[in-house]
């Protein structure tokens, strides 16, 4: 069976991968230092999938704890690189914190992965890199902008780091993978995203409806879109883990053109804000308290993504609509408010 490691993999797409990588087939070990991740999402990994995932609580910053890693499984055919800071604010505040988090663990998971031979290795890019595109749907042609965050400058650090070193590795693939906005959880409702205070739409919108906050606010409405609010592509995160799946078969089989690639993951249809509420409450049958209010600084105005790459190369497809990820989404903020009742009872 082909193992893969999956860094991350207590996290919100790292756990979800973790499942699709399951159900076709691939055994897998989570390397997660928990500092963001939660072992609940092994747990309801266990519980959809019946296999427990061992994972190594290490952090990847350390270089010999990453090692061990590699040196205990000598069979691993695959990485599919997670872990990482996401937090756009966060980053704008402590730049530093971002820098080394997230290019130390790069640097040091393609090390391993070149000193123990695993030749495979995906990496977890954002479509920020992309930031405020002069044509739409953007290709994976389109000119790459200044990053608006220190978050994004890692992410296209991180893809620069890749093409670096497989240009010198040419043994060595590695897969850039470009996420639109990730939202929805598992089907079952038994994992999805934990976030305190969350500041992506999708828990946002489901955090003022079961009452955590009072009143939402949509962040703009005299923007140049056909309701005034931001458009973005929202892709479902068991589409986006199945993209991975694909993505290291493919470079297992040997049929990537290059020994670095490209992919969009991305629905490839542009959403406005309140199209995501109109969504909401149509799905869950309740009234929605929000304001609309200023913009958000650093917000870019649309961007969706032209997803033809992956759909050709990868036989990929999203196969979850609007209103499947905003029921999963739901059913999952209601889960966790459930069992927090049952814990404090
Ligand atoms: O309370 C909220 C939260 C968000 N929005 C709007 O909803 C849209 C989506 O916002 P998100 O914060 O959910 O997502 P972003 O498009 O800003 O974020 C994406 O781009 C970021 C980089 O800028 C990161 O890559 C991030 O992981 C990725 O989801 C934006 O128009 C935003 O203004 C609101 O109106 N109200």
């Amino acid at each position: 069976m082909k193992k893969i490691l999956v860094t991350g993999g207590c996290g919100y797409i790292g756990a979800h991968t973790i499942i699709d990588l399951i159900a076709n087939g691939f055994e897998v070990i989570s390397v997660d230092d928990l500092s963001r991740g939660s072992l609940r999402m092994l747990s309801g990994i266990e519980k959809i999938t019946g296999k427990k995932v061992k994972n190594y609580k290490v952090n990847l910053c350390n270089l010999d704890d990453t090692e061990t890693i590699f040196i205990e499984n000598p069979d691993i055919q695959g990485v599919i690189h997670f872990a990482a800071y996401k937090s756009v604010g966060e980053s704008v505040n402590e730049p530093l914190k971002y820098y080394n988090n997230n290019i130390s663990s790069l640097v040091n998971v393609l090390k391993c992965a070149r000193d123990h031979n695993v030749l495979n290795v995906v990496f977890s890019s954002s479509c920020s890199v992309y930031g405020n595109a002069e044509k739409l749907p953007v290709d994976e042609q389109t000119p790459l902008k200044e990053p608006e965050s220190p978050y994004a400058r890692t992410k296209q650090m991180g893809e620069a780091i890749c093409v670096d070193f497989s240009r010198v590795n040419q043994a060595f693939n590695t897969m850039l993978l470009r996420y639109f906005n990730p939202v929805g959880a598992h089907p079952t409702a038994y994992i999805g995203e934990i976030q305190e205070k969350p500041e992506n739409l999708v828990p946002v919108i489901t955090q003022t409806a079961i009452g955590k906050r009072p009143q939402m606010q949509v962040f703009g409405s005299d923007y140049p879109t056909r309701d005034g609010s931001c458009v973005r592509d929202y892709i479902h995160v068991m589409d986006i883990a199945n993209a991975h799946t694909r993505a290291l078969q493919y470079m297992i089989d040997g049929n990537n053109d290059s020994n670095c690639e490209v992919f969009n993951l991305g629905s490839g249809v542009g959403v406005t804000v309140l199209e995501m509420i109109q969504s909401f409450e149509k799905v869950s049958g309740k009234k929605l308290n929000y304001k609309v209010g200023d913009r958000r600084p650093g917000d870019v105005v649309a961007v969706y993504a032209d997803n033809t790459k992956a759909k050709t190369k990868l036989g990929w497809e999203c196969k979850y609509t609007l209103d499947q990820v905003m029921d999963s989404a739901w059913r999952w903020e209601q889960n966790m408010q459930h069992e927090s009742q049952v814990h404090l009872n």
